[in-house]
């Protein structure tokens, strides 16, 4: 059971502490021609008219695929330990499953090298959403067999880099995936089927399990994990009606994942929410599914307040609105939500251990004067978020790693290049990039391993 650290100055993150940027493959690549990359259903949907921000895709994006080498001593400024990126399955398996691309596989032997040689530890992202078009063809998540193709393309990767890379995550934030992909369909495949929704879910969580003991064979003493983005969820009001909001919106966003995954079903309280929608499966899927991990990765951006709702059924529950600042995805700063989410996840999970694998900020930043991107709200952002998770390792939360969200400007997903993440700055023109205040403020915290000024 991890202990308090009161040994911890204010401020101060233990020594060991995993320092890193994340980005994923489709956000920042580019290159999705080249070298026998397949077509992924983020190509098919963002060239869908009407879909993206100005119809961009992210044919180009930040053109990683041909400037790894400098993104490497971008993160060397930032003087990062390790840095969290995905693998596109149709770089390596074109058509999902069957033949492998060779080219596909020489491309992250070569960054994963790369990053060794800067001494920058891998972390890597099996699927961040960019699904082989032709698995989609065959019915995407729906159909079970996505499950197997997934497990399958775990052994091809993992063979090639399993002596090197000891970090991996299956998945990024199934319910994403499932619930935007093919229930509100503002997501790639663009599917609107709420019948789809809890059957895709089941199907990304038993990839998941599937992939996890291939991943153990082939990459000998790795750490093996999921990213979920969890949702811390508050009563807006301090009615019982509101209470009950709460934690149906939390079994919703986030008990739905964790108690599956960590305590062998799902909830039985949302099984009667749901009610004919859950679907049915083979018991056996749960003890796939458990499969033991070493870490959770949680992406945390922002909570939810709720009130119970005469509407919206199932669910019964309304987000408020409440005061505070807000970021340019529209969503509220608040890193107390960071700090309740992990020792509640501590408390009712005991997970080995967490890491953060994505938290960050986007603000409407103006290009570089004279080589500068002041960006003091993204700052103030990492700094209370920092401050919070610093906060629960020192309660004894067992943290022990922290990846900011994102180490450059990218294509983000509906809303293309119209909003920025960055810590360095991106101009799409000559995707050259810029270091923003909050990149030469984050490179001097993990050079000195604590909150600075
Ligand atoms: O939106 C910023 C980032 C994305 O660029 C990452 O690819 C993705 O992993 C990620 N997840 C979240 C929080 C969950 C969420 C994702 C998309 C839309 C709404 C909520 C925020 N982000």
């Amino acid at each position: 059971m991890s202990q308090p650290r009161t040994d911890l100055a204010p401020g101060r993150f233990p020594a060991d502490f995993t320092w890193g940027t994340a980005t994923a493959a489709y956000q920042i690549e580019g290159a999705v021609r080249e070298d026998g990359r397949g077509v992924s259903i983020w190509d098919r949907f963002s060239h869908t008219p009407g879909k993206t921000h100005n119809g961009d895709t992210g044919d180009v994006a930040c053109d990683h695929y041909h400037r790894w080498q400098g993104d490497i001593e971008l993160m060397r400024r930032l003087h990062v330990n390790a840095y969290r990126f995905s693998i596109a399955w149709p770089r390596i398996l074109p058509e999902g499953w069957g033949r492998v691309n060779p080219p596909g596989l020489d491309f992250y032997d070569r960054l994963v090298d790369g990053l060794l040689a800067a001494g920058i530890t891998p972390w890597v992202t099996l699927y961040h959403w960019d699904l082989p078009q032709a698995l989609e063809d065959r019915g995407g998540w729906p159909n079970p067999d996505t499950s197997k193709a997934f497990a399958e393309y775990a052994d091809v990767v993992t063979r090639r880099l399993g002596d090197r890379v000891k970090h991996w995550i299956t998945l990024n934030e199934p319910w994403v995936v499932a619930f935007l992909g093919y229930f509100t369909g503002e997501h790639a495949p663009g599917r609107k089927e709420p019948e789809s929704y809890l059957p895709v879910v089941h199907n990304l969580l038993l990839a998941h399990g599937l992939a996890v003991p291939v991943i153990r064979e082939n990459s000998r003493d790795s750490q093996v994990g999921i990213t979920l983005n969890l949702t811390h969820a508050y009563p807006a009001g301090d009615s019982a009606e509101d209470e009950a909001a709460a934690k149906r919106l939390d079994g919703f966003m986030n008990r739905w994942f964790l108690d599956p995954l960590f305590t062998g079903g799902y909830p039985r309280d949302m099984i009667d929410v749901f009610g004919s929608w859950v679907p049915s499966f083979d018991e056996s899927d749960l003890g796939v599914i458990g499969a033991p991990l070493d870490f959770l990765g949680v992406n945390y951006y922002s909570p939810s307040f709720v009130q119970h709702s005469e509407g919206n059924p199932p669910l019964h529950v309304e987000q408020v609105r409440v005061d505070g600042e807000y970021t340019d995805m529209g969503w509220l700063v608040y890193p107390q939500g960071l700090y309740d989410l992990l020792t509640r996840l501590h408390r009712d999970y005991s997970p080995a251990a967490i890491v953060i694998t994505e938290n960050g900020a986007a603000y409407p930043d103006e290009p570089p004067v004279e080589g500068r991107v002041h960006d003091p709200k993204r700052v103030e952002y990492y700094a209370s978020h920092l401050d919070a998770a610093q906060r629960a390792i020192r309660d004894g939360v067992p943290l022990r790693g922290y990846f900011a969200w994102s180490l450059m400007d990218n294509f983000e997903w509906a809303f293309g290049y119209s909003k920025r993440f960055g810590l360095y700055y991106v101009d799409y023109e000559t995707l050259e990039r810029t270091i923003k205040d909050s990149g030469l403020w984050y490179s001097r915290v993990v050079a000195e391993g604590q909150l600075v000024p």
